[in-house]
């Protein structure tokens, strides 16, 4: 059985870190606030992020983190977007053996548009501390994996033995991990449904009822796998868990974050009011001025995002957002795989 590091002891570090701690690995989970490593020691539990729930002995919070990575070979990154290129420059300092790392975050930096493992593979240029990275992405709300209840994901790397590799050590009865080797499109799919996730929430806040949140579901899904189609991504992989399966679960769930900030912004709250109500992390916000500047760069048509870009940043009324998508000109429902890689004219 292995050691295993896992930096982020947020709701997902801690619930991943119960999966592998289930499949008898040694978890030393890594948080930067005494008082909640004192409590997963001492209590074993981490009421902030997963009340009401117990965690396996096997998991160890840890405060020093050269202490947390010391002859580990795998490390989980599961910090928010907005603190990764931190974590890994800290990371770097203290490593001094080569490590896989997998990370199960969600999101894509504002201002230049990186994926994660883009970020963690530019922050270990010229290293060789870094053995591969991965992803580990799909439909999992922490609350239920956490409950151990049937969930499937799946583990996407540039190396096949690195996927292999986390695959074996994840899964179990409770957590099917299936591989794919598009890593751009398993992280552009987990990523994006936030944005759309944000926007049921928020038309639901409206009062519009299924036949609006069936429409941004697919027509999102639709502007999703444009952006990742044309960043190199296999469309095949947005029908598939860390695709359409994370967005059903994101844009349905009453756990999902991303939906209940959306639903807030709907029923006329501000976005400072409702990330200050949150305590957890809400990245479709970030997520969309990414994928907004992106699609700008790399002239995608997102309707969505840019509707929800303009709600956020600008201004618009949401309802006056909801009049200008449904005002647009007239199209062909379904696009050729030419249609996604040649957009100019849009
Ligand atoms: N929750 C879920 O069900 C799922 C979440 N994800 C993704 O996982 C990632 C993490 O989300 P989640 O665990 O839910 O987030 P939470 O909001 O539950 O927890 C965030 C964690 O990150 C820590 N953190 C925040 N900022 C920093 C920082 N600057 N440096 C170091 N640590 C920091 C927090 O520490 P502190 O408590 O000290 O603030 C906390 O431990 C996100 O990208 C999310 O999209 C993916 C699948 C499922
Ligand atoms: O990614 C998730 C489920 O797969 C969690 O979504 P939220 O961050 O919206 O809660």
């Amino acid at each position: 059985m292995a050691n295993i590091a896992v930096m982020g002891a947020g709701s997902w570090g801690t619930a991943l870190s119960m999966v592998l701690a289930d499949n008898h690995h040694d978890v030393r989970l890594w948080a930067r606030r005494e008082e909640q490593i004192a409590e997963i020691n001492n209590n074993h539990t981490n009421e902030a992020y997963l009340p009401g729930i117990q965690l396996p002995k096997q998991i160890k919070g840890y405060s020093d983190l050269s202490e947390t990575v010391k002859d580990v070979e795998v490390l989980l990154l599961v910090v928010p977007t907005k603190a990764v290129r931190d974590a890994i420059q800290s990371l770097r300092k203290v490593l001094t053996s080569p490590v896989v790392i997998v990370h199960a975050s969600k999101g894509i930096e504002p201002g230049t548009h990186k994926r994660i493992s883009e970020m963690i593979e530019e922050e270990f240029e010229g290293s060789d501390l870094l053995k591969d990275v991965a992803v580990l992405s799909g439909p999992s709300h922490a609350e239920e994996v956490s409950l151990r209840q049937p969930t499937t994901v799946t583990v996407s790397s540039s190396n096949n033995d690195a996927s292999l590799l986390i695959q074996d050590l994840f899964m179990n009865q409770h957590f099917r991990v299936y591989t794919n080797p598009d890593l751009i499109g398993v992280e552009i799919g987990g990523a994006l449904k936030n944005i759309i996730a944000l926007v049921c929430g928020l038309t639901n806040g409206l009062g519009m009822g299924d036949n609006t949140k069936a429409a941004i579901m697919t027509r999102g899904l639709a502007e999703i796998t444009r952006l990742g189609v044309k960043q190199g991504a296999n469309p095949l992989t947005f029908a598939g868990l860390s695709g359409l399966g994370d967005l059903i679960v994101t844009c349905t769930s009453v756990h999902s974050r991303n939906w209940r900030a959306g639903q807030m912004i709907g029923q006329g709250k501000s976005l400072d009011e409702v990330l200050s109500s949150m305590g957890m992390v809400v990245e479709g916000i970030r997520t969309t001025q990414a994928a907004f500047e992106l699609a700008n760069e790399l002239k995608v048509e997102m309707p969505i995002t840019s509707a929800l870009y303009e709600v956020l940043f600008e201004g618009l009324h949401p309802k006056e957002a909801t009049e200008k998508l449904m005002g647009r000109i007239k199209k062909h429902e379904v696009e050729q795989i030419s249609d996604f890689l040649n957009q100019d004219e849009l």
